[in-house]
């Protein structure tokens, strides 16, 4: 039988995308990692790729727990939900006291927690890491989240600073918080991500169906908008899937690609928990909403049979002029959509007591993951000079962007609610500002409704108390 020796620094379970990808980049900066997989074809996958032989793949779980140097390190990048537990279940009576163990997945906050409590019972250390990249991310530099066991983060801290994308000198990862607050904020960056890229598909919309420009051409606007404030990894990658051509090919792979969008869950939760805190984020409740209207393809054709609505772009409609309007509108859009996540950011720091340093959480985003972009300068910037900032709309140079392409927005939806191209996204963007810029709101009227009806009482201006009022004799409802 063959003696394992407790050599590797590091133990990944899990070799798919990211786990493979993540061990590959860890080999890179001469870190030893073994890695196991359930599925065995992703074992002999890792040694082949690994070309500087740092890594080995294993898989029987023990041998794979036996290579690793105590007190051991081991990361899960498995998918999220039920089979993180299945995993702790089966390492639990394979590790000793004191080690560390990491969930890299999406996982839900909540389970993070739990699955905290349970392993400190266990005398193991455990801390959930939001990781953002994707695989280029996982293999050259991603963006971590880690928060939860401070310990056993600070063991960890070379290792994951080493391998983390690099912006100006300074890793994409920090120490984020306590609990489960590392795996939180990686959820909001996913709803952030979420409405980033519907209000990426509004514009394809506008560009194909109302401007008519062809995939060339809207892989060139998107590279123009690329070198400009727009610069975005998003808005990149988009540009390159317009002119993605599969080998032997002579059409546009996207084309091909049904137009029902799958989401597993990261941007949902953001909108279940805004709503549990109160924070509104209506572009990023409408990009879930979105993804789920996708799937009713059947319904929606049907529907576009019996609802045509003229679309009447001007004879000479201007090409240049329209795609100038729409840079200002997505632009706005953008700022209101990250204003969104980081307003839940500060306010779910205080309702779960996280202490989240905005600042530092822009400051990490802004290399190696899925929504980095020019703009997280800005918002860097915003929160380091105020740390106390209500709102990034409250930020002098958030002020003067969003004044700069209000009307860009404003007019790109006139004409797309004209034309019956909707764009719920991009309404949803200025309608959140429109309404937040409002001193006073109807809300006067739902709150006397609700008394009227269900006797909930009202407030008074500059009156205290609460009040009801019998506002009519109670009716027959015949
Ligand atoms: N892909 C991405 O861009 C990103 C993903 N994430 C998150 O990271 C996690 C991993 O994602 P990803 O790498 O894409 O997923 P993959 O499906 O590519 O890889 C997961 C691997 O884990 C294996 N696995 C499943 N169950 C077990 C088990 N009980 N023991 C050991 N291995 C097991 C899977 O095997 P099998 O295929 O046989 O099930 C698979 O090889 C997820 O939580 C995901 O949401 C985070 C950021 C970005
Ligand atoms: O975390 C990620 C990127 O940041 C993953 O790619 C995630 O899977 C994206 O979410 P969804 O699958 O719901 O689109």
């Amino acid at each position: 039988m063959e003696t394992i020796q407790a050599g590797f620094d590091f133990g990944m379970i899990g070799l798919g995308t990211m786990g493979r990808n993540l061990l590959l980049n860890m080999s890179e900066h001469g870190i030893k990692g073994a890695g196991y997989d359930k599925d065995t074809t992703k074992i002999p996958l890792l040694e082949q790729e690994d070309e500087d032989h740092n890594t080995k793949g294993f898989d029987d779980i023990t041998a794979f727990i036996k290579s690793i140097k105590p007190p051991r390190a081991i990361m899960m990048l498995v998918p999220a939900g039920k089979i993180v537990d299945d995993v702790l279940e089966e390492l639990i009576p394979l590790l000793d006291k004191g080690d560390i163990l990491i969930d890299g997945g999406n996982s839900f906050f909540q389970d993070t927690r739990r699955r905290d409590i349970y392993l400190q019972s266990k005398g193991l250390h455990f801390f959930g890491m939001g990781i953002s990249g994707g695989e280029e991310g996982a293999r050259y530099g991603p963006s971590m989240m880690p928060g939860g066991d401070k310990t056993a983060y600070e063991v960890m801290k070379p290792i994951l600073e080493a391998i983390a994308a690099k912006v100006d000198g300074e890793a994409c990862v920090t120490y984020i918080g306590p609990e489960a607050s590392g795996h939180f904020v990686k959820t909001v960056h996913n709803g952030i991500e979420y409405g980033l890229m519907q209000l990426i598909a509004e514009t394809y919309e506008y560009l194909k169906y109302f401007l008519k420009l062809d995939n060339a051409a809207i892989a060139a606007l998107f590279e123009k908008w690329n070198n400009g404030r727009l610069q975005s990894f998003l808005i990149e990658i988009t540009s390159e899937i317009f002119t993605y051509k599969e080998k032997g090919e002579n059409h546009i792979l996207l084309d091909d690609i049904k137009d029902e969008a799958k989401a597993k869950g990261t941007g949902k939760w953001t909108s279940q928990i805004a709503m549990d805190l109160d924070v509104p984020i209506p572009t990023i409740d409408t990009a879930v909403a979105m993804r789920n209207l996708s799937i009713y393809k059947s319904l929606r054709t049907l529907l576009g049979d019996k609802y045509k609505t003229e679309t009447h772009p001007e004879e000479a409609v201007d090409i240049g002029h329209q795609t100038k309007l729409l840079e200002d509108a997505f632009y706005f859009a953008m700022i209101s959509t990250y204003a969104q996540g980081m307003h839940l950011l500060s306010k779910a720091s205080e309702a779960y007591k996280y202490d989240l340093n905005i600042a530092d959480i822009a400051r990490i985003w802004r290399g190696g993951c899925i929504i980095r972009s020019e703009f997280l300068n800005t918002i860097y910037k915003a929160y380091s000079n105020d740390k106390e900032l209500d709102h990034l709309f409250m930020n002098k140079n958030v002020e003067s962007e969003l004044k700069e392409t209000e009307t860009g927005i404003r007019s790109i939806l006139q004409t797309a609610i004209g034309n019956g191209l909707g764009m719920p996204a991009f309404a949803a963007s200025l309608g959140y500002f429109d309404s937040l810029k409002k001193a006073s709101s109807g809300s006067n009227l739902i709150q006397a409704q609700r008394d009227f009806f269900g006797a909930h009482q009202y407030e008074k201006i500059n009156v205290s108390g609460t009040f009801h009022t019998q506002w009519t004799g109670i009716k027959s409802s015949k």
